[in-house]
């Protein structure tokens, strides 16, 4: 090969860039163009979906749990008000609707409905042949971070293998641990905030979390936790507690945020170290008791009594039976691409083992003890009830199903403050669904029904829908009766919504009932538990006092108290 000088192959090509530049130009823009013709399009498709139900618009989702709250309302852009009110109905009473519909025009393709209708809530959690979760929002992805879950699973044969090795493990040996170390958690709390005489808690929220995070983390992991629990320097790895707390602690960044920014950024740094090194012991942990298990060889026994060690005992049966009975089609855990899957891998266990639920428990037993204090009437029948029971021996779990008023109030508290707030759903395919529209006075219901096309994104408005005042009699009236079971007891007949419902509710459920009852049985029976004012001495009535307790609950990853404190009269 040689050069033309006359005409060298650098100017010739740079020539030839500029004749061919302005279709490259024109080729991106063309492409822009046409993706905005398509997004145009998919968006006017959407808007004709929603048409005859009230709709807000927007350019950006921002409907995300904590997030909402610190958005400023800028109508077209976050118009936040429209989806995001206190009290958590008024959205829907004012819309005149019990479903509501938002278009983003950054997600042109899909409508958004809101729901608040428990009824309607409750047909899309069940109806499994129509809708599933919605595992693809960020939120889900977010969890995923630490590895496939329970939590973020798909619909199917994630979510199967998940339940399947978790279910096992929440049995009656669990629960009746979870019962008797929240009484031991309790009166440790007793001991050490110095009121075991009677006296005042302080900061309750706070004391709540400390309790249930012991008691999950005992439960969960049959680690002792301290009460209270020291810091280590920052040096060195952070002993295994330190980096639950400090999980704990943060856990709306851990679920946000990239594992890189808790490195690089120093106000943060403490996070990224608790998320490595309680990583690093769960699997440490994990690890120590699958060979202890296997060590004993004899599997027949009893499973170990904390989840993590059930979950260790499970999988090892399930990787036995696989590999007497199989062949190369059996993999452990993982995705198991064209390969049938036994039970869950040591990632997929640790990252189930991240999704405690302690937080919701912790923020639930804060409303149960503010409205304690609040409704005094109550809280004389719970204690008769408990007397009834067990006279004068201490409440253990065998008294738990012998309990009914007392859980009613726990479910109560947490209907009145939804602490789990919106859960997202998906539509798999078009369906037709049964909702209500009502005058403006608030009469005249009419129902009616709506095609929601296949794609469309669904969210569980929880509190709206526990506080329907079109499905719940007097919905404002604090009222445990109403969840009793049969009319007579003064039960209704409205689909819960609290844990959500059909088979991706709340596998915790029963952990979190007896969580709750138990902390109640053992309180009640010793202690009177009075409002706290705020200044002594000075005049608070009633509903200053509820509004100091109940309205300062912010929404962060879940419902949070605000501060407040209450005095336990010991009954002695
Ligand atoms: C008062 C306490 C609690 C409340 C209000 C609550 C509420 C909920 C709700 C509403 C869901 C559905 C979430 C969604 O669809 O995205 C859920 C799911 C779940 N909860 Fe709870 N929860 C509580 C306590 C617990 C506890 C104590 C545990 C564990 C010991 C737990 C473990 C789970 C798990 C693993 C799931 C996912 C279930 C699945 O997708 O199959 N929860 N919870």
């Amino acid at each position: 090969m040689s050069w033309n000088f006359d005409n060298p192959p650098f100017s010739s090509g740079a020539k030839n860039l500029k004749d061919v530049l302005p279709h490259i130009c024109l080729v991106i823009l063309g492409s822009i163009g046409l993706y905005v013709l398509k997004s145009l399009v998919s968006y006017i498709g959407v808007l004709r979906q929603v048409k005859g139900l009230p709709t807000r618009h927007g350019l950006f989702p921002a409907w995300e749990v904590g997030l909402r709250p610190r958005l400023p309302h800028i109508p077209w852009l976050f118009p936040v008000n429209s989806f995001y009110t206190r009290p958590e109905f008024d959205i829907y009473q004012s819309s005149q609707s019990d479903l509501l519909a938002f278009t983003v025009l950054a997600l042109p393709t899909r409508p958004v409905y809101f729901i608040g209708s428990p009824q309607l809530a409750k047909y899309i959690c069940t109806k499994t042949s129509s809708f599933g979760k919605a595992s693809f929002e960020k939120r889900y992805e977010n969890i995923r971070q630490f590895g496939s879950n329970i939590v973020s699973a798909y619909d199917g044969e994630e979510h199967r293998r998940h339940k399947n090795a978790i279910r096992g493990c929440f049995g009656e040996e669990i629960f009746e641990k979870v019962w008797e170390k929240m009484t031991e958690q309790v009166d440790t709390m007793l001991i050490e905030e110095k009121v075991d005489e009677g006296g005042v808690i302080r900061d309750v929220a706070k004391l709540m979390i400390k309790v249930t995070f012991a008691v999950t983390g005992e439960a969960g992991f049959g680690e002792k936790i301290p009460w209270n629990i020291q810091r280590s320097n920052g040096e060195g790895e952070m002993p295994f507690v330190e980096s639950m707390e400090a999980m704990d602690e943060s856990l709306l960044l851990q679920f946000l945020m990239p594992s890189w920014v808790l490195k690089v950024v120093p106000s943060l740094r403490r996070y990224g170290r608790a998320r490595r090194d309680y990583l690093k012991h769960t699997h440490k942990l994990y690890q120590n008791r699958r060979e202890q298990l296997i060590s004993e060889d004899d599997l027949s026994s009893k499973p170990p009594k904390d989840i993590l060690g059930a979950l260790a005992h499970s999988q090892i049966i399930a990787e036995r039976g696989a590999s007497s009975s199989s062949d190369s089609k059996t993999q452990i855990g993982g995705k198991g691409y064209g390969k049938s899957v036994v039970g869950l891998s040591e990632e997929e266990v640790i990252s189930d083992m991240c999704d405690a639920g302690h937080e919701t428990t912790g923020h639930t037993l804060a409303f149960i003890l503010a409205n304690l204090a609040l409704y005094p009437e109550w809280q004389d029948e719970l204690y008769n009830e408990i007397k009834d029971v067990c006279g004068d021996d201490e409440p253990n779990y065998r008294n738990m199903n012998q309990l009914p008023l007392c859980l009613a109030f726990a479910l109560e508290s947490l209907r009145q403050h939804d602490v789990a707030r919106l859960i997202f759903k998906y539509a798999t395919e078009d369906v037709l669904v049964p909702y209500s529209t009502w005058d403006k006075g608030g009469s005249n219901v009419i129902q009616k029904q709506h095609l929601m096309k296949k794609g469309s994104l669904i969210g569980l408005d929880l509190p709206a829908c526990q506080k329907n005042p079109y499905h719940w009699t007097e919905t404002d009236q604090f009222n445990p009766r109403r969840h009793l079971s049969g009319k007579e007891g003064g039960g209704e007949d409205v689909p819960y919504l609290g844990f959500s419902l059909g088979t991706r509710a709340c596998i915790g459920k029963r952990f979190a009932e007896v969580e709750m009852v138990s902390f109640m049985a053992r309180i009640i029976p010793r202690y009177r538990i009075k409002i706290k004012k705020e200044t002594e001495g000075e005049e608070e009535g009633w509903e200053q006092s509820r509004k100091r307790m109940i309205d300062t609950a912010y929404e962060d990853l879940t419902l949070t108290p605000g501060k407040f404190d209450l005095i336990f009269e010991n009954r002695e």
